[in-house]
């Protein structure tokens, strides 16, 4: 008996061994300890995430920045803000990554001389252009610009920075893609196919690099505050806001500073909240793994989110019509609140009461709390924590909030009735 154990324990044992030695991850990079005078190039650093990053290495890492971008004005400014005094640690040279390799090859040799001949240390490449609109309403042209400057100007940038990263037999190479890298969503016809040709980029490149311990990370944000952001939402489809809306909004400042940290570690893949560790883990494919925790989860988890992904997007393909019936229902039912409960509301601060109250700000204010409410209920119901009697409950207390927001006076009534309207609300779209 006692010898059927010890050598059930001894078989189990070495398959574990061999398990692990089977399934070891494939490379382990070393973690960059010190960034101090490290050589970086970040394109488009002079806008958004890529100057965070700047401002993040020079001030925070005492790394040695050059930020390439097309205009000057903001590359001035810029290097006003990141470098007041002026410090020759911050280079910004205007060039358009997109144009030619020349170019961009001379901007790369540019910034090696100033920078007391290293080579480069860490390449970010971190530009791009984005707009959401739908593709019969995007011309041509605007495929082919989107693709020559987010896939070919990161091309031609790592082009000219590993040569001296291969001499030297070390670098790091940085590649923002988008949570919209590893999803199609609506209205990103042209943005995805940029993103997602970044990814086979990546994986073909990092299987000739890992030898020559150069390696690279690919990063997939959710939406994140920046001027490009302000743009963008501009002109967003409403279905590509309520999809986006799932992940949330991050500031430049968190997006950076995990950059910064997958770099140094040389993770593969950098992503950001719950919905992007999923989103890593359904879309790992055949990427390549740096940690025994990415193999394990991997392995045990994609197919269950499979399962849960197939609803997620079954209720993507459905928005329009909810998105008709919240927009329509939500202004209709806050306007005649608002009058049934004129005189409570008086007695706040409201917006609608004030004398700058008009209609285009009350529905554009109210169809951000109806994205919201819908978010949040698809987010109840899909990660399964809550049962079906909670998303009513959650969307309530979530329309409540808002309306709160909106009235610094919490008065109860109308927060009652709207968490009862709401909730009804909300069963009756869970069942259809
Ligand atoms: N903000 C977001 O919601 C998200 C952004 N991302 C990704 O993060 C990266 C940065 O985004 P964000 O900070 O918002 O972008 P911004 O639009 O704020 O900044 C873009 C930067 O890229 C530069 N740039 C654009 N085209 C070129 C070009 N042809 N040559 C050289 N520089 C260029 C711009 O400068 P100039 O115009 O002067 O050339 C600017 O400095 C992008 O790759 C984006 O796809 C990913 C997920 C979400
Ligand atoms: C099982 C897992 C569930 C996961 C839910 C899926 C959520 C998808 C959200 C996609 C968000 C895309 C943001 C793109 C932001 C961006 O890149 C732009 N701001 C720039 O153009």
């Amino acid at each position: 008996m006692l010898l059927t154990i010890i050598l059930s324990c001894i078989g189990a044992l070495a398959v574990l061994t061999i398990l692990i030695y089977l399934y070891r991850p494939i490379y382990r990079p070393k973690y960059l300890d010190d960034l101090y005078d490290c050589h970086v190039i970040i394109t488009g650093g002079s806008s958004g995430i890529g100057k965070e990053l700047a401002r993040q290495l020079l001030h925070e890492h005492g790394a040695r920045v050059t930020i390439l971008a097309r205009n000057r004005e903001r590359l001035e400014e810029c290097r006003r803000d990141l470098t007041p005094n002026s410090s020759d640690r911050l280079l910004c040279l205007s060039v358009d990554i997109s144009q030619s390799y020349e170019q961009v090859e001379q901007a790369v040799q540019q910034s090696i001389r100033h920078h007391l001949d290293k080579s480069v240390d860490i390449l970010i490449n971190n530009a791009a252009i984005f707009f959401a609109r739908p593709f019969h309403q995007t011309k041509p042209e605007e495929f082919e610009e989107m693709m020559r400057i987010n896939y070919l100007g990161s091309i031609y940038c790592t082009q000219a920075c590993l040569p001296s990263m291969r001499r030297r037999g070390s670098g790091r190479i940085v590649l923002l893609s988008s949570q919209a890298g590893q999803l199609g969503v609506f209205g990103y016809t042209s943005y995805c196919s940029t993103k997602f040709a970044l990814r086979g980029l990546a994986e073909s490149l990092q299987m000739e690099l890992a030898r020559e311990n150069i390696y690279i990370t690919m990063v997939y944000p959710p939406d994140t505050d920046t001027p490009g952001f302000k743009e963008e939402n501009k002109s967003k489809p409403r279905e590509t806001q309520m999809i986006n809306e799932t992940s949330g909004v991050l500031t430049a400042d968190v997006v950076a500073k995990k950059i910064i940290r997958a770099t140094r570690q040389g993770s593969f893949t950098c992503s950001y909240g719950l919905n992007g560790a999923l989103l890593t883990c359904l879309t790992c494919g055949a990427q390549p793994v740096t940690t025994i925790r990415e193999i394990i989860g991997q392995s045990l988890f994609t197919s269950l989110l499979r399962l849960i992904m197939l609803r997620v997007i079954n209720s993507f393909y459905k928005l329009k019509l909810i998105a008709v019936l919240l927009f329509v229902f939500f202004p209709v039912y806050t306007g005649l609140s608002c009058y049934i409960h004129s005189s409570d509301l008086t007695s706040c601060n409201n917006p609608f009461n004030s004398t700058t109250y008009n209609a285009e700000t009350f529905s554009s204010v109210a169809n951000v709390y109806c994205a919201k409410v819908h978010v949040t209920s698809l987010l109840v119901s899909y990660y399964g924590s809550s049962s079906c009697s909670a998303t009513p409950l959650a969307s309530g207390v979530m329309v409540a909030c808002c309306q709160a927001d909106l009235c610094n006076d919490v008065n109860a009534n109308y927060q009652v009735s709207t968490l009862l309207i709401f909730g009804s609300l909300t069963v009756l779209l869970k069942f259809y």
